[in-house]
């Protein structure tokens, strides 16, 4: 009896290898986005986030690689021929077009008529909550209904790929948690695969089902948030969640990282990471009793406040950032310079193989 396995159906989605050349820069990356899927990709300043995005909308010429959108090349098609819609970070809405007009523009470009091209902004326009302002010119808008009316237009194309950057960047603090939550709702509702690109961990942990994060034009970590927040790989994410991150070389429940000896809950052999948060650090004037295992002495190297509490960072065998109560800062009397003991607890720490 021949048996063939049946034929599976082509995946929906983008799949992407994108390299880009700069003069100074080049821009390696490797990028799956199921349809329904949001990307969120992260990383510092200068990473190669937005000419990643600029690449798959075409506006950055490929030199290497290829674009492949539910089975279909991307990569051949001009960029007006590419079946996505993008929301650019300071919204680029035609100032002479209305509301309405600005999100009819992409469906009248695709050939519709202007009754059904006014049809489909206007729809879009409820959608987004902001029927009320369809005659409005962009001037007339704030920061959150403008990058409404931008998501509007990007949708009204029918994408099969969606493309954000920074799309909450130009938001004033309050406006931007409605808009990130309202976003989030769109976002859940679009069929066709997303990637929006950030620098704010919150944002791509509230918006994207899976982060990459990209630093110096190559991908160096990607997983659902949780996943990298529990797994740092580099001191970037590792600043990013709030932990402090080191490598080291375990053996067995201990493991050594420059001079400083942790005893940790796991049992690994080998290299491996060490993080833990700044508030399982304590600090010490003179040397605590028991245990010389996750103690090691520092110099203050700068105090700064952090949330309700005061951040401190210390330099010594390794930098590491502790964070302790304004009263635990009095009654140590803590200042730069001053030298100090720290110690974490081992239930703290936590090891993974590097
Ligand atoms: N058109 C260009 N010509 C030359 N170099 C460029 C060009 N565009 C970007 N670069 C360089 O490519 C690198 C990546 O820039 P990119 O804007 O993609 O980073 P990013 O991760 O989006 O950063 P940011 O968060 O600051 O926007 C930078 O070093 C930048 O100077």
């Amino acid at each position: 009896m021949s048996r063939s396995a049946p034929e599976s159906p082509r995946p929906g989605g983008l799949r992407a290898r994108l390299v880009v050349e700069r003069p100074a820069f080049r821009l390696d990356v490797e990028l799956d986005v199921a349809a329904g899927e949001v990307v969120a990709l992260l990383g510092p300043n200068g990473a190669g986030k937005t000419t990643a995005l600029r690449a798959l909308a075409g506006l950055a010429a490929l030199a290497g690689g290829s674009i492949e959108l539910d089975g279909r090349p991307l990569h051949t098609l001009p960029p007006e021929h590419r079946p996505i819609g993008v929301v650019f970070q300071d919204y680029l809405l035609f100032p002479h077009l209305s509301a309405l007009e600005n999100v009819a523009f992409g469906p009248r470009c695709q050939g519709a008529s202007r009754a059904e091209a006014r049809r489909v902004a206007a729809a879009l326009l409820e959608r987004v909550g902001l029927a009320g302002h369809a005659s409005a010119k962009p001037r007339q808008l704030s920061g959150g209904q403008a990058q409404r009316v931008a998501l509007a237009r990007a949708l009204a194309v029918r994408p099969r790929l969606l493309l954000l950057d920074e799309p909450l960047a130009a938001l004033d603090a309050h406006t931007r948690l409605e808009t990130r939550s309202r976003l989030r709702r769109h976002l859940t509702d679009f069929e066709g695969a997303t990637v929006l690109v950030t620098h704010d961990p919150l944002d791509a942990m509230v918006l994207a089902d899976r982060l990459v994060v990209i630093e110096n034009g190559a991908v160096v970590q990607q997983g659902t948030s949780a996943e990298v927040a529990r797994h740092p790989r580099t001191d970037y994410v590792a600043r990013l969640v709030g932990l402090n991150l080191y490598r080291g070389v375990a053996d067995g429940p201990e493991v050594a990282v420059g001079g400083v000896v942790f005893s940790v809950t796991e049992r690994l052999q080998g290299p491996v990471f060490v993080a833990f948060p700044p508030a399982s650090v304590a600090l010490y004037r003179s040397r605590p009793d028991g245990s010389p295992r996750n103690l090691w002495r520092g110099r203050i190297d700068g105090i700064e406040r952090y949330g309700d509490n005061i951040r401190v960072h210390l330099d010594g065998p390794i930098t590491v950032s502790a964070d302790v109560t304004p009263a635990a800062v009095a009654e140590l009397d803590l200042s730069p310079g001053q030298e100090i003991w720290a110690a974490v607890k081992a239930t703290e720490t936590h090891a993974y193989p590097a």
